[in-house]
């Protein structure tokens, strides 16, 4: 049996690393009750809530933590038209938080994720664990066998070229989580009380060239190198699939950093997810998604992006015209997929224009 942490007694975190170049961005249609338990580790880093659903509702905030909240009617204020590629009714509207952060980093997790313990029983700072894989250079052209070569303890194993140990840099820091996994929804039917117990002790490279299925549950970036890719794609209402947001957030995501020279990894920190949603609800959300990805999958992992795209937004619109090209005769939906992939990259650019290309 896996249990979280008890973090009561754990004294505040003020040498936060990072603490005024990180943003913690929290999707919610919840009281943010879960932030007590992260108090120690997270207090001293500036949250940006985005609030789905209801804009009339109040969400409570523990005191003490700063906070800037967005709902809906933010959301449309702010973007205007553009707010069409904001999902409405999904985690993925937490893109809107990436978009009008102005900080380096982005830490994003779920409300109903807590800090979970490690084997020694030690409470597990999934943030300080975050900003260490992104500061530490990723290994995605040669497999290191001993995992992560610059942690602590290890290195890079006989047969490894010193050509490439100097590594690259780090894009996304991709965490997992024990008690309720991230399984879509056909294993959740037939496997509804399985908990993941199996805490790894681990942090790897994904090697380039291989996609991944990336959960927005318990995830980190470096914002400068690849934000604008980070669009938690159309989802919710309206939309005739849910739960892809950040797989295909994550798809785009590995090609451009593929394409670019950027790491992305994977496995600590772990988080504790204690709230399994609802399986039929999850079944009908994902329905499509499950055959469509058999196409969608092989797409990505053919895209060939051009010499001439050389910043993330370059790389972003060449992969939204091969969208519209490629994966459209699938469903129509992947038009507008398509087409609120470049208006995502036209509010990005419009809220940050210092990134434009
Ligand atoms: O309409 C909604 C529903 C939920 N949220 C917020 O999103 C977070 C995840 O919600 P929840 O924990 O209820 O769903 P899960 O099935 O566990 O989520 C996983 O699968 C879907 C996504 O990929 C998600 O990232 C995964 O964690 C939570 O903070 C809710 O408050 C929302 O904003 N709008
Ligand atoms: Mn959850």
């Amino acid at each position: 049996m896996v249990e979280p942490a008890n973090t009561v007694g754990i004294p505040l975190n003020h040498a936060a690393l990072l603490k005024d170049e990180l943003d913690i961005v929290i999707p919610t249609i919840r009281n943010l009750d879960f932030l007590e338990m992260w108090r120690p580790f997270l207090q001293p880093y500036h949250l940006i809530i985005v609030q789905d659903g209801d804009p009339s509702k109040t969400i409570a905030v523990p005191e003490g933590f700063d906070y800037e909240l967005y709902n809906r009617n933010d959301i449309n204020r702010i973007l205007g038209p553009k707010a069409s590629c904001i999902s409405f009714k999904d985690s993925a509207c937490r893109c809107f938080g990436y978009m009008v952060s102005k900080k380096k980093y982005i830490f994003t997790i779920d409300d109903d994720c807590f800090v979970a313990k490690d084997p020694s029983g030690k409470a597990v700072n999934a943030l300080e664990q975050h900003i260490k894989n992104l500061l530490c250079p990723s290994s995605p052209f040669f497999f290191n066998t001993l995992y992560d070569p610059y942690r602590e303890g290890a290195d890079f194993v006989r047969g490894y070229p010193f050509s490439l140990r100097e590594g690259v840099s780090t894009a996304v820091s991709h965490g997992l989580w024990l008690n309720i996994p991230d399984y879509d929804a056909p294993t959740q039917l037939v496997k509804p009380k399985e908990r993941n117990t199996r805490y790894v002790d681990a942090v790897m490279t994904i090697p380039k060239g291989t996609l991944f299925p990336m959960c927005g549950m318990n995830l980190a970036f470096d914002r400068d190198l690849i934000g604008p890719a980070m669009y938690f794609g159309l989802m919710g209402d309206g939309q005739p699939i849910g739960r892809y947001d950040d797989m295909w957030a994550g798809w785009c995501v590995k090609v451009i950093c593929d394409h670019l020279g950027l790491g992305v990894k994977t496995g600590l920190p772990y988080i504790y997810h204690s709230k399994a949603s609802n399986p039929f609800v999850n079944l009908k959300k994902e329905y499509k998604g499950i055959f469509w990805q058999e196409d969608i999958i092989p797409f990505f992992q053919s895209a060939k992006l051009s010499k001439e795209a050389v910043t993330v937004q370059q790389c972003y619109l060449e992969l939204s015209k091969l969208v519209k090209e490629k994966l459209s005769p699938i469903d129509p939906y992947f038009d507008k997929l398509a087409d609120a992939m470049v208006t995502w990259i036209e509010a990005w650019d419009e809220l940050n224009p210092a990134t434009k290309a």
